[in-house]
């Protein structure tokens, strides 16, 4: 049967199964581990069912280069005796149906006994000829794509929220940008002379979160001369053997003291110094970034609003309480890949 042009194809959606919404909230869990590491490959997780709908395996895309979630749970399906009994294959995002760093996963699929497939999302990667949907519908496999419709609502806002920034990166090639703002009790940013920060101990622990999912950090020469800040992933773990976060230090006068440069190299950092913030999301998208975070000064916050240059902004209020308030606004429609965070969502079970 020929490929027919994506969008004709309906893939009909029937009702979620609680069986595979479960699937779909394990493989989004699985996936958000490894947000930070994947770039500029998307995070992507999926579930193996069996006919029950029991999950017997659910994997995830670690690192570009390495295997794919499908992959990850056939091997582990595999290894464990159980890849007879796949049934279901649950996947956030539309199985590959390309020889890139690795093999098609679509291929892989249909070398299990998996004849039913739940896909979250079409691959956004224009790159990426012909959808792994289509080919696994064309030889025989019952093919399901997440629809805009009530029952699939909460699976797919967990998917968009994981992908929102690779499908922003794929759109454009500029990473999604996402402010970090702490303000104290008073509406300032500022901390008290001798600290770098006022935010509660767990909302230190979720930017600490948040600068592990993303690709990069974006500053300013102000923060800097003030606070020498670190930005390091320290109050969590972070992705082991990751590649090196980028340092985006945003300086008109392109003048960033020698030492801390030395300093910020010496703890990983891959150090690029912007004298055009407008410049900026092309230089973070061609070095393969599709996440970024600000963390500067209201400075440099205002040339961010002014020229849009923003998807999401997370405001972390503190009113001395140790119960901080937190906000996030998206710029432009409803999805963000703040919502992964347990802290800023109320999608979790
Ligand atoms: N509460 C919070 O969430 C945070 C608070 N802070 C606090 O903020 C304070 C520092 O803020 P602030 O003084 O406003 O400094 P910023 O961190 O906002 O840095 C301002 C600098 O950014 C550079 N810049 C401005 N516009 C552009 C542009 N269009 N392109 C490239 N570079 C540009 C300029 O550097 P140059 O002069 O070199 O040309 C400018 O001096 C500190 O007290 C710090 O603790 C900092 C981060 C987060
Ligand atoms: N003040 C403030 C923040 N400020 C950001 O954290 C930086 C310090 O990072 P580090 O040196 O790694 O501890 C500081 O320079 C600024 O960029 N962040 C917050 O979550 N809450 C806060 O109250």
């Amino acid at each position: 049967m020929d490929a027919l042009p994506r969008g004709i194809m309906p893939f009909p959606a029937p009702d979620l199964p609680e069986a595979v919404a479960h699937g779909f909230r394990a493989a989004v869990d699985e996936a958000a581990r490894h947000v930070g590491a994947t770039a500029p490959n998307p995070p992507v997780g999926c579930a193996l069912l069996d006919r029950d709908g029991v999950i017997l395996a659910v994997g995830g895309h670690h690192r570009a280069g390495t295997p794919h979630a499908e992959i990850q749970a056939i091997n582990q399906c595999r290894e464990r005796g159980l890849l007879d009994r796949a049934h279901t294959a649950v996947v956030t995002l539309e199985p590959c149906n390309h020889t890139g760093r690795t093999g098609p996963c679509s291929q892989a699929l249909l070398a299990t006994p998996v004849r039913t497939i739940w896909i979250g999302l079409r691959d956004p990667n224009p790159h990426v000829e012909g959808g792994g949907a289509d080919y696994l519908h064309q030889h025989g496999c019952s093919v399901h794509v997440l629809q805009p419709v009530p029952t699939h609502a909460a699976a797919l806002a967990a998917c968009r929220s994981l992908l929102a920034p690779f499908a922003h990166f794929m759109r454009t090639g500029q990473p999604w940008i996402t402010v970090k703002q702490a303000l104290d009790a008073t509406g300032s940013m500022v901390p008290p002379a001798g600290q770098t920060t006022f935010s509660a101990p767990a909302s230190l622990d979720l930017a600490h979160k948040l600068r592990r999912a993303t690709d990069a950090v974006i500053t300013a020469s102000g923060t800097i001369r003030t606070d020498s800040p670190a930005l390091t992933v320290r109050r969590v773990a972070d992705h082991p053997g990751r590649a090196p976060r980028i340092l985006a230090i945003c300086t008109r006068m392109g003048e960033v003291d020698e030492a801390y440069l030395l300093a910020a190299r010496a703890r990983g950092f891959d150090v690029r110094v912007c004298t055009d913030i407008a410049a900026l999301p092309d230089m973070l998208g061609q070095a393969g970034v599709t996440w970024a975070m600000v963390e500067a000064g209201p400075a440099l916050l205002a040339e961010i609003v002014a020229r849009n240059l923003w998807h999401d902004w997370l405001t972390i209020t503190a009113d001395g309480s140790g119960m901080d308030r937190y906000d996030v606004r998206v710029r432009e429609g409803d999805v963000t890949p703040l919502r992964l965070f347990p802290e800023l969502s109320g999608m979790k079970e």
